[in-house]
């Protein structure tokens, strides 16, 4: 489980994942390196502009030579001001590629995320996604101009001492203040970054679930209980950016200051240097400008350390995610050709991530290929998970679940969920098309099959009367359409393309009787040779099992033929011992 307080992830190199897209832009660093390098060298000769301009202009009276230095002060401000451009440019162009690359394997990992191992909630894990920006920024822009910065210093405070002398001891005794105060502030500002994160993320999340269940939050009225929730989300992530920010205005603000007292500072002990006759009126003035420079990059660095904090603080999180094992076999993964449809269940055992209990106990059972089989029992015994196993979003906890004798581990998920048609309780539908929405981007189907699985399921009764009928756009969710329509929507997108193995978890519960009588009729035709394990509270589905389960508790409590199981579920006290009838 993601778990946003706990930043202790073990220190090192930089994880693969961002490692690589950083490297492919390496030539576009390198240009932006020397830019930064070019502007830094700039600011140099412009101090020394001024000091030639009040040491031999001024005095002498040649303007002559000030028009020469002029006319190469604009060339030199022009060209600063094309490569500050550039590098603006160059740093963006970076950012967007690593954006790219990052963003593509993150949302790779989501896809991949084994659900066996917990996650956080759908707003917490947008919102650790959206930090990849946080990380970008932090390298793609600032932070190099700021490392080229780092070595100018010491260049600028050699030009100081050049030109005068002993004054160079003035910034180099305040910049270990700047220094010592960022470094104090370190600890303080990793927590606090750390915290600030856990706190949008969590806010974040309040947000999401919010907006993603408005109508029900509307209809329940749980406005005040998830108004409650904000108001303390919003305070929490207030209070310690808050503190955040005090801390990092301390070392930001120290910077500045100590950048004006070292300007300072130069000309107060310059005018002492000056009566020594050991510095000129431009030396002074330049030494001044320089000693401000000086400072100035530990200034940007300062600012620069909520930033990295933040920064690092992003990549812990992000890095924690991207190194879950992804699901699916260590390697290739067997891909499925020609499946019969036998499932075995033999001995598992299911928990949920944290779930205190176990969801299925010893479950064994064998399907055998082109069977029929319903899975009834009470609500929250195990039925659905049952499913959720059958195509590999959990594996289980112990035991074995089979498909034609593999475990089912070993397959490649996509391969093993394009062999077993789902529909689940909660049909999602997504974002296009009703087209969109059967097909999902198969490429093995054709508009004659998603015609025929939508006959099949009922949708094409509905979808036929719309007016762009399948080209009906649908919003977040599949909203736009009423529960039963959604369902038959999910049972085309079940149907098509005819796998071998079915899974059907209560088809028919948002559907009217007279559809539902309908729709056994078709589907009878429909299952003929082909595995179905049917999940459903509705005695009217069991006409198309041969043989029904009865879950209790996460156990097998009964297993036999259909119209056995009924007979005996239907006395009046059925026996509650494990049975095989
Ligand atoms: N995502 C989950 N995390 C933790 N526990 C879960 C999760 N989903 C289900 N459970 C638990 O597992 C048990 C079995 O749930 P399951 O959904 O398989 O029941 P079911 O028989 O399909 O019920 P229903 O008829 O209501 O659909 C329940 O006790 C439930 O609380």
């Amino acid at each position: 489980m993601l778990s946003y307080s706990d930043v202790d992830v073990p220190r090192g190199r930089i994880a693969p994942w961002l490692a690589a897209p950083l490297r492919k832009n390496r030539a576009i660093y390198t240009r932006v390196a020397l830019a930064a390098i070019m502007i830094n060298v700039f600011s140099l000769i412009t101090s020394l502009f001024t000091m030639t301009v009040y040491d031999r202009v001024v005095p002498n009276n040649a303007t002559d030579s000030l028009i020469g230095l002029t006319v190469g002060l604009v060339l030199i401000l022009l060209f600063d001001f094309a490569l500050k451009l550039l590098r603006a440019y160059f740093v963006d162009v970076a950012g967007a590629r690593i954006d790219r690359d990052i963003g593509k394997s993150i949302f790779q990992q989501i896809l991949d995320m084994r659900l066996d191992l917990g996650r956080s909630s759908t707003g917490g894990l947008a919102g650790l996604v959206r930090e990849i920006e946080t990380l970008r920024d932090f390298f793609a822009s600032a932070t190099l101009t700021a490392l080229v910065d780092l070595p100018f210093i010491f260049i600028t405070l050699a030009v100081i001492a050049l030109i005068g002398g002993n004054i160079v001891w003035v910034p180099i005794v305040l910049i270990p203040i700047v220094v010592v105060t960022a470094l104090i502030s370190q600890p303080v500002m990793q927590k606090l970054s750390a915290e600030t994160l856990g706190e949008a993320l969590g806010k974040q999340a309040v947000l999401v679930e919010t907006i993603g269940s408005l109508e029900t939050v509307k209809s329940a009225n749980a406005g005040g209980m998830l108004s409650e929730r904000w108001d303390k989300a919003v305070m929490g992530h207030a209070g310690v950016s808050l503190r955040q920010r005090l801390i990092s205005t301390i070392s930001i603000n120290m910077a500045g200051t100590m950048q004006t007292m070292a300007y300072t500072g130069v000309v107060i002990f310059g005018v002492y240097a000056i009566q020594a006759r050991t510095l000129t009126m431009g030396g002074l003035i330049a030494c001044s400008i320089l000693a401000g420079r000086a400072v100035a990059p530990l200034a940007t660095i300062a600012q620069l350390l909520t930033r990295i904090n933040s920064a690092r603080t992003a990549y812990r999180q992000i890095d924690k995610m991207m190194s879950q094992p992804p699901e699916g076999p260590a390697g290739e993964g067997i891909q499925l050709h020609n499946v019969t449809g036998g499932i075995e269940f033999r001995e598992v055992d299911f928990r949920y991530p944290n779930a205190p209990e176990l969801a299925l106990t010893k479950v064994s059972f064998r399907i055998n290929p082109g069977e029929h089989v319903a899975l009834i029992g009470p609500i929250g015994s195990g039925k659905s998970t049952i499913a959720r196993l059958i195509i590999g979003l959990y594996p289980p906890t112990s035991g074995l679940v089979m498909i034609d004798g593999t475990d089912i581990r070993q397959f490649s998920p996509p391969s093993l969920r394009a062999k077993v048609g789902a529909l689940f309780q909660d049909n999602v539908l997504l974002t296009g098309t009703i087209r969109d929405n059967i097909i999902l981007g198969r490429d093995d189907v054709d508009e004659a099959e998603m015609l025929r699985a939508s006959e099949v399921s009922g949708a094409h009764d509905f979808i036929s009367q719309l007016p762009n009928g399948y080209d009906l756009r649908l919003h977040d969710r599949g909203e736009g359409l009423s529960g039963g329509q959604r369902q038959s929507i999910a049972m085309a997108r079940a149907l098509i393309g005819r796998p071998p193995i079915l899974v059907l978890d209560e088809p028919t519960s948002s559907v009217d009787t007279e559809t539902e009588a309908r729709l056994i009729h078709r589907l009878k035709n429909e299952f003929a040779g082909r595995t179905l394990i049917l999940i459903t509270h509705r005695p009217s589905l069991l006409n198309l099992a041969d043989r029904v389960i009865v879950m209790a508790r996460g156990r097998v409590a009964m297993d036999g033929p259909t119209s056995e199981v009924l007979r005996q579920v239907t006395r009046p006290r059925p026996s509650p011992q494990i049975a095989k009838v």
